[in-house]
């Protein structure tokens, strides 16, 4: 295998206390657009979401995630539930999966009945209520964003909000233990990958990093740990919509030697339009990629069987 090593290179950046003024949000939508459109990624600092929300899930999650396996067990994920709400254990890999969208007495479309499930909230005191703030607060980050990113499309500025209002966005958790021995070098935690979804907001451990960005050019960067900050990964469904005017994000998640006997939690927020938003290319999109027009939630039906081999058909 390769060295796994990446650099510290200058990733997007965006600092959302500079919104105030029309000039300021034109800047800030350029900004997005060049930062999507090469390595379909961006930090994000100067957000509202506060850092006690943030350290409650993760502290809650990592309770869960270290307590007593027989007591994990009972909230294995459901594999006919296409939102995996639950536990999937992988190897070195251990992901949370939640949802808010039958926790706040929504109406689920009929076509998508499959999807009307409850989550598998542990016992644990306190833990679905870190989700549940958590989500809430990440969720004005999200439409803080999506208004930049209608703008830098040209479209009417709530033009995402609108289409992302139904809270389908599943909230997860990740788990990765300590590697039981020493590799003697660098280790793989997650492998380089691209999301599927539309876009997502991830919080990275601030005691051990370990995620990387491959640029434009084809390097292998560390993104910093810096607490507060979230990362913004563009998913394939946003590249879709735009017809590849905007990428999605290829990234991966390593161990540094000195980290490898470290456990680490990173929450990600994957924003998901509402299940029966019609994804077909926008306006202002590239006319690559003829994709077919697919629903939100016949697309993530189809990716949740592929990769996870959920299916409840
Ligand atoms: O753990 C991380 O930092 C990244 C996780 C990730 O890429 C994912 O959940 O898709
Ligand atoms: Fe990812």
């Amino acid at each position: 295998m390769p060295p796994l090593t990446g650099h510290g290179g200058d990733l997007p950046l965006l600092d959302l206390r500079a919104l105030g003024t029309a000039a300021d949000r034109t800047t800030a939508a350029k900004l997005v657009d060049e930062a999507f459109a090469t390595g379909g990624f961006l930090r994000v600092v100067g957000h509202a979401v506060p850092q006690a929300a943030i350290d409650r899930i993760a502290e809650r999650s990592r309770t869960f995630f270290t307590s007593d396996p027989a007591g994990k067990d009972t909230v294995q994920a459901d594999m006919s539930d296409p939102l995996t709400r639950g536990l999937i254990r992988r190897e070195h890999h251990e992901q949370f999966f939640s949802s808010m969208l039958t926790e706040d007495g929504r109406t689920v479309p009929p076509e998508y009945r499959d999807f009307d499930r409850s989550n598998r909230w542990p016992r644990l005191a306190g833990f679905r209520q870190s989700f549940a703030d958590y989500y809430r607060e990440v969720d004005v980050l999200a439409t803080t964003l999506m208004r930049l990113m209608a703008t830098a499309l040209e479209l009417p500025e709530n033009w995402f909000v609108e289409r992302f209002d139904q809270g389908f966005t599943p909230l997860v958790a990740n788990y990765y233990p300590p590697f039981p021995e020493d590799g003697g070098g660098e280790r793989l935690r997650h492998p380089a990958h691209r999301d599927w979804g539309a876009m997502t907001l991830l919080y990275q451990d601030d005691r051990h990093g370990g995620l990387q960005v491959r640029t434009a050019e084809g390097a292998w960067v560390d993104v910093p740990v810096a607490p507060g900050s979230f990362i913004v990964n563009l998913g394939m469904l946003m590249e879709r919509w735009t017809g590849r005017r905007w990428v999605a994000a290829l990234h991966r998640v390593v161990a540094l030697p000195e980290d490898s006997r470290s456990d680490r939690i990173s929450l990600a927020f994957f924003c998901q339009p509402n299940l029966d938003v019609l994804v077909d290319r926008v306006p202002s999109g590239a006319g690559d990629a003829a994709s077919d027009p697919v629903t939100s939630g016949d697309y993530y039906r189809k990716l949740a069987q592929v990769v996870y081999g959920a299916n409840a058909a």
